[in-house]
């Protein structure tokens, strides 16, 4: 399976401008050969705007999911269309979106862990829902978003629910990066999973972001790592082949005694 990550510098507040740019990218990487998923970072048609985002994204109404249905169909591409800030009945949302090659949106998730050191809360309302498994072209996949990476029960519970491959969508800080890198690498180890993230570089509002998007493999090695500051695209292929053999020489879900944990 062929991935491409976008790790992109987004403009704030435009998401006219961000769907621009990202048609323009998926475009020059289909046209470059076989590729299978393209992923996006978080918040990627508007940035961390949060005091501005009902403003924009009332405006904007529902074009993220038509824009992201269309561009699937056009280069027949499942696309991990990061999250965007969706306008919902009782509030905005954080919210990731899959799509398949068809067009149809077969996944969303709501963030659940809403972070307090960016004033999340205050203009976001957090995800309902745990994460589902989803299937892209029959693989068994998840998504988290950025904080989520620091909830070891959430990526946990993906590949309890068979999730071969996490997604890690993302506006992590430069400030943080640290465990940035190795956060993921104990999520893909710890699960035997592969961890294909998307972060986004630049500047916003006085926070500079961490890039260093990556590709890990279930046995934590990295296959790819972006740069920390420029925009970069990933395009690796992976073998998923590799969980199953890696789950029988360290048979970890063998080896759970779930029923000795404590719940809470
Ligand atoms: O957990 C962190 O340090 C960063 C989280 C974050 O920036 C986010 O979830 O958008």
């Amino acid at each position: 399976m062929r991935i491409a990550s976008y790790q992109m510098d987004i403009v704030p507040g435009q998401p006219v401008e961000n769907r621009k740019l990202v048609a323009e990218w998926a475009k020059e990487i289909c046209r470059n050969g076989k590729v299978d998923v393209l992923v996006l970072p978080e918040m990627w048609t508007t940035a961390y705007t949060l005091p501005t985002l009902e403003e924009t994204v009332k405006e904007d109404k529902e074009q993220t999911e038509v824009f992201i249905a269309e561009l699937a169909k056009e280069h027949q591409v499942n696309i991990v269309a990061g999250s965007y800030a969706a306008f919902d009945v009782d509030g905005i949302y954080n919210r990731s979106l899959i799509v398949n090659r068809a067009g149809e949106r077969i996944h969303t998730y709501d963030k659940m862990h809403l972070v307090p050191m960016l004033d999340e809360p205050t203009y976001l309302k957090g995800g309902k829902h745990g994460g589902k498994m989803f299937e892209l072209d029959g693989k068994k996949m998840g998504i988290i978003i950025c904080y989520d990476l620091r909830f070891p029960e959430l990526v946990r519970s993906l590949a309890l629910q068979g999730a071969e491959m996490i997604f890690v969508v993302a506006e992590w800080p430069e400030a943080r990066a640290m465990h940035w890198e190795i956060l993921q690498q104990a999520r893909a180890i710890e699960n035997q999973v592969y961890i294909v993230s998307c972060n986004r570089v630049g500047t916003y509002d006085g926070v500079e972001f961490a890039g260093r998007s990556m590709v890990i493999s279930p046995w934590g090695d990295t296959i790819y790592k972006a740069s920390a500051s420029k925009e970069e695209t990933i395009n690796v292929q992976v073998e998923l082949n590799d969980v199953k053999k890696i789950r029988e020489q360290v048979p970890v879900f063998k080896s759970r005694v779930p029923e000795l944990y404590d719940r809470h």
